[in-house]
């Protein structure tokens, strides 16, 4: 695997608190990696210490070839969870400036942002100030200031908390672009949701630990199957050597069950056993358990 940010055995600790444990991790080259968990989990200050913000207490970091982030800055954008664009600025000159931060010519950096605004709708509020625009209109702003250098690599922290589902969708397609011309991109989230819909990788940590790291198909794997079935025949209750049946009680729908597969069984399987055994279904659904199944079922109830 050709890796952009490999991470081993990350300790953060402020004081007596142990925010980051032992957390390790790879960011494949062109993947769109998500670090998921709830308020406090610790994705924050993994992000912090890849960026080199802060220092980790123990454990190395590999990015982008480099052991400090610091020495391929040019390569990185990123977006903190705190927004910050002067106020006054217009849009086109707060992108130009941070492009020229990252060291892009004056004459390069006005260019791009005049064209990064008109590439995503923008166009109409290139010279209206900052505090002129929407919140939504500022972050994507904002966004494209994190991207006017064409980085390698993006990270970015919480980058849909505070927009609404449209200009949600409209991040998840810019973000989507930017992977397909080759950016890495690495997004931390509590909202499971985006990371389905985007995410090749997944990162999932829980007060400071890692719960999972693997694509969205091996993290819906760890988690037991479940099917729901409709029927009027109590057979289905012998299907115990392949699950765990139980009738879901609303006493206008008798005839539904909820059948929890046991590990190494799959819906083919059951739906064979229901043909042998004569079991009449009226309904048989087997949906993929959702990525808030997934941490429930790795991180516990209380974490989620
Ligand atoms: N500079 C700091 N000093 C002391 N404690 C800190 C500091 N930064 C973070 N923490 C603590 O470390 C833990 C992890 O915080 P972090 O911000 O990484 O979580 P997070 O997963 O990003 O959460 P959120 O989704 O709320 O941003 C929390 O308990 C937090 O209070």
């Amino acid at each position: 695997m050709n890796r952009v940010v490999t991470a081993t055995s990350l300790i953060k600790r402020f004081g007596a608190l142990d925010a980051v444990r032992d957390v390790s991790f790879d960011v494949p080259r062109g993947s769109i990696c998500g670090v998921l968990g709830p308020n406090g989990a610790g994705k924050s200050t993994t992000l912090r210490m890849l960026l080199g913000l802060i220092e980790p207490t123990a454990g190395r970091i590999e990015i982008l070839g480099a052991s400090n982030a610091l020495a391929v800055r040019e390569r990185i954008g990123f977006l903190p969870e705190e927004r910050s664009l002067y106020r006054r600025m217009q849009a086109r000159e707060a992108i130009a400036y941070f492009g020229r931060l990252k060291g892009l010519r004056a004459d390069v950096a006005r260019k791009r942002a005049a064209a990064l605004l008109e590439a995503n709708g923008l166009g109409d509020a290139a010279s209206r100030r900052i505090e002129a625009l929407s919140k939504g209109m500022a972050q994507k702003v904002q966004l494209l200031a994190t991207i006017v250098h064409q980085p390698d690599l993006l990270i970015l922290d919480e980058p849909f908390s505070g927009l609404d589902p449209i200009s949600q969708e409209g991040l998840e397609a810019l973000l989507r672009d930017l992977a397909g011309n080759g950016t890495t991109i690495l997004f931390s989230t509590h909202v499971m949701q985006h990371a389905e819909r985007l995410c090749d990788r997944l990162l999932m940590i829980a007060r400071g630990r890692k719960m999972f790291e693997g694509t969205l198909a091996e993290a819906r794997a760890t988690v037991p199957r479940r099917v729901r079935l409709r029927t009027v025949s109590s057979t289905v209750q012998s299907l115990t050597e392949l699950a765990s049946v139980m009738r879901v009680t609303q006493e206008d729908e008798p005839d539904r069950w909820r059948v929890d597969l046991r590990v190494g069984s799959d819906p083919q399987t059951l739906l064979a056993a229901c043909f042998e055994r004569r079991i009449e279904l009226l309904g048989f659904e087997a949906g993929d358990p959702s990525l808030h199944d997934v941490f429930l079922h790795l991180a516990g109830p209380e974490t989620a």
